[in-house]
C-alpha cells in the first residue's frame, strides 16, 4: 500500500465533515487476535451480496485480502466491466462508491464485529474507464464505542498509481438482530438454514 496521504494527492479538497472526524477520546483500532492473517483472502460475508457475493451474477465480485502491517487494513481489486458504465466507457460513480463501501465493510473481518455503513463521503478525483483495475485500500483510523471511523482509496494504473476515488466513512456496530429484524423474512430464513452462512457469521463472533 502506498503511504502518501490521499488528501495531499487531492489538494484543495475539503476535509471530511465533523461527523467523520473521530472525537478526542477515540481509540486506535485493534486487530482481533483471531483475525485472518495478512494476505489472506477474506471471502464474502454473504453469497448474495452485491459487493462481494460469489453467487450474485450482477455483483462486483470484490475479493478483499487482509492487509500487511500492524494496522487494521484490507486491500481489494475491482475490474470495471461494461455493465458498470455511467457515461460511455466510464465507470458509474455509484458503482465506484459501492466498491469503496464494500472494501471498507470488509475491515470488519479484522475487527470481528458486525457493522453497517452510517455515512460514506466520496471524492471522485479522476474518471475511471471500463476495463480499469481499481486497486482499493481501506483502513480503520479510530474506534469510539460502536462507531468505527475508516478511510479508503482506489488507485488506477497499478497499486501505487494515482488516486481516482477516495472515501471517508463511519460504520456503526450492530448485533445480528439488525439483519433478522429488518431483512425480508425469506432471505433471513434461507440464511439461517445455510450452515455456510452460519459459519461466515461466526467469523464475526455472532451467534445467529
Ligand atoms: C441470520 C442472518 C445472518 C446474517 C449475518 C451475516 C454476516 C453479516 C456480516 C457483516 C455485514 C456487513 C455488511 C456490509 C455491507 C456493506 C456496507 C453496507 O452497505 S451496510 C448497508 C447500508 N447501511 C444501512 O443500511 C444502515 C442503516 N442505518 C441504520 O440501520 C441505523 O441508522 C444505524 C444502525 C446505523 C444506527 O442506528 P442505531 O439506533 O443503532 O444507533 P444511533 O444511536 O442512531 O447511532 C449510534 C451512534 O452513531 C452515530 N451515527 C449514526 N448514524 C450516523 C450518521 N449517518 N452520521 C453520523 N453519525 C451517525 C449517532 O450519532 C450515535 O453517536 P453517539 O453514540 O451518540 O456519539
Amino acid at each position: 500500500m502506498s503511504t502518501d496521504n490521499p488528501r495531499e494527492a487531492a489538494p484543495g479538497r475539503p476535509a471530511a465533515s465533523p461527523a467523520l472526524t473521530p472525537p478526542a477520546d477515540a481509540t486506535a483500532p485493534l486487530r482481533h487476535p483471531d483475525a485472518p492473517a495478512p494476505g489472506e483472502l477474506l471471502g464474502a460475508h454473504y453469497g448474495h451480496c452485491f459487493g462481494c457475493g460469489e453467487g450474485q451474477p450482477h455483483g462486483l465480485h470484490l475479493a478483499a485480502r487482509a492487509g500487511e502491517g500492524p494496522g487494521v487494513r484490507v486491500s481489494a481489486e475491482f475490474t470495471v466491466k461494461p455493465a458498470h458504465q455511467g457515461a460511455p466507457g466510464l465507470a458509474h460513480g455509484g458503482v465506484l462508491a459501492t466498491a469503496l463501501d464494500e472494501t471498507l465493510g470488509s475491515l470488519q473481518w479484522l475487527l470481528r464485529v458486525i457493522a453497517v455503513t452510517g455515512r460514506l463521503e466520496t471524492d471522485f478525483v479522476r474518471p475511471v474507464p471500463v476495463g480499469t483495475v481499481l486497486h482499493l485500500d481501506a483502513e480503520v483510523t479510530a474506534v469510539h464505542g460502536r462507531k468505527i471511523y475508516s478511510t479508503a482509496t482506489g488507485r488506477i494504473g497499478g497499486p501505487d498509481g494515482p488516486v481516482a476515488v477516495r472515501a471517508d466513512a463511519l460504520f456503526i456496530e450492530v448485533k445480528v438482530d439488525h439483519f433478522i429484524d429488518n431483512g425480508r423474512p425469506e432471505e433471513i430464513r434461507a440464511a439461517m438454514a445455510d450452515p455456510d452462512q452460519i459459519r461466515r457469521a461466526r467469523a464475526f463472533e455472532v451467534n445467529p
